[in-house]
């Protein structure tokens, strides 16, 4: 790309050095750099950017954009300083490819708890009509049903950028995007425009980052401010109705509002909701009158999350019929409250709760069908928000027996999250082991015929984050292990 082009899109306070004619790539990363490529420096939370600048140029960089001067040779490059380079990242980055986000539907979905849920829903339910189709979060990029790994729920801006073009590229007619309130703070969607802004629910989570809910709630409003203030495009809200956040949304955005949820006002609205433990249905009230809907997806949140996602969809000019269609035969999205196929005398689902309403949400789930005991598992991540974890197990202690163990546990010792779990247990029915494996084999070894076992906390994730390194780790596989050796027969997987 012509660089004069490329830097217009910025407030630019200096450029110094010689300006290549053209940026063949754009880069945040040093190690990412390709000759004639552009580096930007970002000031992270680990390292500054900046002091990569020497090697993006040894790499080839002919471009370095930065907030403070850095070594260079102004013979073979150019340096352009800018006041934030965060946001220049963005809009350079929607710039370089094209600004593919106006070459495509882009849905984007933001709350504490469902996002992966609702983009998995409206995602599976485009490709069952046959639709090509993109997502992004937390899963990774899925190009129409090819999944590649992403390192974050929403990726820095460059990846953002690539991963839309990709889509518009391959064809794909709508992306939907997690969005996570990081990524909105931190600038990594400058330069993305959305036709349609999801919100899910707003409860407790990430307060170590945003300090208080009023700001964690601000940070999410983002994504429908974002929307912009041109009505002559075809743009939708859709807010669920039940959640107080719900009506400031709708305040900062000129465009339609989509309701949904189980109030009596909403426009697609939940009743008569019946929970199975293999299948929920319930009445779908929608502007074209009630409908049928039964469905594999379990817990009345996912009634909230496929309410969400249809009226995404219906918002988007999808007939009613075919979205319906699509929700009726959609798999369980992967990890949350998914049932772990095996004939074994116990009920077991693998969920990926991991704040105080996700735990609350799971339970009630199964309340409905619990004839015997139920048996809860949590854990938390080390090194990120504590504040949660002894809420996080008075809502887990409806079940019967609880066990509290670890996430991703990190840096921090196990006991640390342990014990500051075990401080919010309203009865003694519990057990601390640290160590995940033999958390879940515990869970299955107090386990009795009938029971109900629900792994709360890794969801589809295949490993563990100790230290800094990744292991292998499956609790869906360790606990058909032990449940094997503990009712003494093979479980029979089933497909
Ligand atoms: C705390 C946080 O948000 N960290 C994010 C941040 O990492 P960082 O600031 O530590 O980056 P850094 O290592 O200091 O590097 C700074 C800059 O130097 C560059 N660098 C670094 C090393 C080098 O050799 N060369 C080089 O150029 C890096 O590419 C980067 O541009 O920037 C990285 C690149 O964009 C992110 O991957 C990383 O997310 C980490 C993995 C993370 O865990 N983030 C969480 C808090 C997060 O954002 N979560 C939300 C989901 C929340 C939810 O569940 O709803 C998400 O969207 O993922
Ligand atoms: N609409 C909802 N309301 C409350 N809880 C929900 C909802 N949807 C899902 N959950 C619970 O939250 C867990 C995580 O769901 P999901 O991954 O869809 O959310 P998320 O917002 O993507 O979370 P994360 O950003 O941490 O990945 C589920 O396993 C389930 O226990």
């Amino acid at each position: 790309m012509e660089t004069k082009l490329l830097l217009e899109q910025l407030p630019v306070k200096t450029v110094t050095g010689t300006v290549p004619d053209e940026v063949t790539d754009l880069a945040v990363d040093s190690r990412a750099v390709q000759p004639g490529g552009a580096f930007i420096c970002i000031n992270g939370y680990t390292v500054d950017g900046h002091d990569y600048a020497e090697k993006a140029l040894a790499a080839g960089a002919r471009l370095i954009i930065a907030e403070r001067p850095v070594q260079f040779d102004p013979d073979r490059a150019a340096l352009v300083l800018v006041d934030d380079t965060a946001r220049a990242e963005g809009l350079l980055a929607a710039a370089f490819y094209g600004h593919p986000s106006r070459s495509i539907r882009l849905i984007g979905v933001t709350g504490t708890n469902g996002k992966t849920s609702v983009t998995g829903i409206i995602h599976g339910i485009l490709r069952s009509c046959g639709r090509k189709s993109a997502a992004s979060g937390t899963i990774g990029f899925d190009l129409d049903g090819t999944l590649y790994e992403s390192a974050n729920t929403t990726t820095d801006a460059v990846t953002t950028q690539q991963m839309i073009r990709r889509a518009v590229l391959e064809d794909c007619d709508t992306m939907t995007m997690e969005v996570s309130s990081h990524g909105l703070v931190e600038g990594r969607l400058a330069g993305t425009e959305f036709d349609i802004a999801v919100f899910t629910n707003l409860t407790h989570d990430h307060l170590d980052f945003h300090g208080t809910m009023e700001h964690y709630g601000y940070a999410k409003g983002l994504l429908f401010s974002q929307l912009g203030q041109d009505t002559t495009r075809t743009k939708a809200a859709v807010l669920n109705i039940d959640d107080p956040w719900s009506e400031r949304y709708r305040r900062m955005t000129p465009f339609p509002v989509y309701s949904y949820g189980l109030a009596e006002n909403a426009m697609f609205r939940g009743t008569d909701i019946r929970l199975g433990a293999e299948l929920t249905s319930f009445i779908m009230e929608t502007p074209e009158g009630p409908q049928d809907v039964t469905m594999n997806l379990l817990g009345k949140f996912n009634v909230h999350n496929a309410l969400a996602a249809t009226a995404a969809l219906y918002a988007s000019g999808l007939p009613l019929g075919e979205i319906l269609d699509g929700l009726r035969s959609l798999p369980p999205v992967k990890g949350r409250m998914e049932k772990v196929k095996a004939d074994l005398p116990v009920t077991m689902y693998v969920d990926y709760a991991h704040t105080p309403d996700a735990i609350e949400k799971a339970i009630d789930s199964v309340l409905p069908y619990k004839t015997n005991k139920l048996i809860f598992l949590i854990g938390t991540g080390g090194n990120r928000d504590r504040s949660k974890r002894p809420i996080m197990a008075e809502k887990a202690s409806v079940a019967d027996y609880v066990v509290l163990t670890t996430d991703d546990p990190r840096d921090e010792p196990y006991d640390s999250i342990t014990s500051e779990l075990a401080a919010g247990m309203k009865h003694d029915g519990f057990a601390c082991i640290g160590d995940r494996e033999e958390a879940v084999r515990h869970a299955v070894s107090v386990a009795g015929e009938g029971d109900i076992i629900i792994f709360a906390g890794k969801g589809h994730e295949d490993f563990q984050i100790i230290g800094n390194k990744k292991f292998p780790h499956s609790d869906a596989a360790i606990a058909i292990d032990e449940a094997e050796r503990k009712f003494g027969r093979k479980a029979g997987v089933r497909d």
